[in-house]
């Protein structure tokens, strides 16, 4: 498999006049290898945006090295642009053009063959809503129009930041059911979510960030295979006897209102044999396999008491994201 992205060591420290020093990655890493559909996940404010911004050159880096389709990136970026396609800030698109007229002016700038327009729209499922005023289209359309401008260049890397943001339960099913399509069609695909249901459903392999580092990266199977902790739940009509028998027989069972808890236990026939050979009849046993809401709470910080909000990641000293009206000092030179 060869490397898409690759990023080593990535660093970003924001210098914000009202807050002062913010560090957003410290010392991150990823690979996405072609052919994958890469979740990159981690709680709001922890780096995730940053990450992208800085791969793709909208936000100088302080330190490490990044790569896109073998290229220096940001630098060389400009080398393999025409087979990358992102949404990385949100579009801004004219409201009274139609969709159709946004794409032909958006290929034309590319130098894409506008009959590639026909072929997007159709892709991304907007066909026979082309040629109305974008104004008139959903959130989920316009994020739709989004990706079908990132797909006219037909790239082979797609990088998309947050796409199920704002999207209505619906509108997230269909840009899956569209992420997917992309992938079986072989585009390589970089998903960045704080939706762990999306991450979990949509992609094979994930890298879990959490206040600027990568805490877990892989296939999701063998990132969630890491927390199995071997547990089994039992449900039986004498709980207090049948945790007696599994404790003699030298297991480590805890106790709850409804059912037991049996740990270090590779599968549950260990259990229905203990208990049945002495006559206490299991009435359910069923493995516990964490998922990935459960790993990525672990991961990325105390889920804290269920009375007190968890606090958006990334920042020691922040509540909320602190982007709104702060400036980013090392972005004055870069932008202008
Ligand atoms: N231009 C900026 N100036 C100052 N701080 C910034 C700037 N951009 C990002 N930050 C801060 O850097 C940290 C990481 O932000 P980033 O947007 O990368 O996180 P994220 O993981 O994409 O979050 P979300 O899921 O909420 O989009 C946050 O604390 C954020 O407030």
């Amino acid at each position: 498999m060869s490397a898409v992205i690759e990023i080593e060591g990535l660093r970003k420290t924001f210098h914000s006049l009202r807050r002062g020093r913010r560090v957003a990655v410290d010392g991150f890493d990823l690979l996405v290898e072609a052919g994958q559909v890469h979740g990159f996940l981690g709680p709001n404010g922890s780096g995730k945006t940053t990450t992208l911004r800085a791969l793709l050159g909208l936000v100088r880096a302080d330190d490490g090295r990044m790569r896109v389709l073998g290229e220096p990136a940001p630098d060389r970026l400009p080398r393999v642009a025409g087979r990358v396609g992102a949404i990385v800030e949100s579009p801004q698109f004219f409201g009274n053009f139609t969709g159709h007229r946004t794409l032909r002016l958006l290929a034309r700038a590319g130098g894409v063959p506008t009959s590639r327009i026909d072929e997007v729209l159709e892709q991304v499922g907007l066909r026979d809503r082309g040629h109305e005023r974008v104004k008139g289209y959903s959130l989920g359309m316009k994020q739709r129009l989004a990706v079908a401008s990132a797909l006219l260049k037909s790239p082979e890397l797609l990088i998309l930041d947050e796409p199920a943001n704002g999207l209505d339960p619906a509108g997230i099913r269909e840009m899956r059911d569209l992420v997917r399509t992309l992938a079986d069609s072989g585009v390589t695909v970089l998903l960045s979510s704080h939706i762990l249901a999306e991450i979990q459903l949509i992609c094979d392999h994930v890298t879990i960030i959490s206040r600027g580092r990568r805490v877990a990266a892989g296939r999701v199977d063998e990132v969630l295979a890491g927390f199995d902790r071997h547990e089994v739940l039992v449900r039986v009509d004498e709980p207090d006897r049948a945790a007696e028998l599994l404790r003699a027989a030298g297991l480590t069972v805890t106790e709850h209102p409804d059912h037991l808890v049996v740990h270090g236990v590779d599968d549950g026939a260990t259990v229905s044999r203990t208990l049945g050979e002495q006559g206490a009849w299991v009435r359910e046993l069923t493995p516990l396999r964490p998922d990935l809401e459960s790993v990525f709470l672990e991961l990325t910080g105390p889920a804290g008491h269920p009375a007190v909000p968890r606090q958006v990641d990334g920042s020691p000293e922040s509540g909320a994201d602190a982007r709104d009206g702060e400036i980013d000092l090392d972005r004055r030179g870069v932008d202008a």
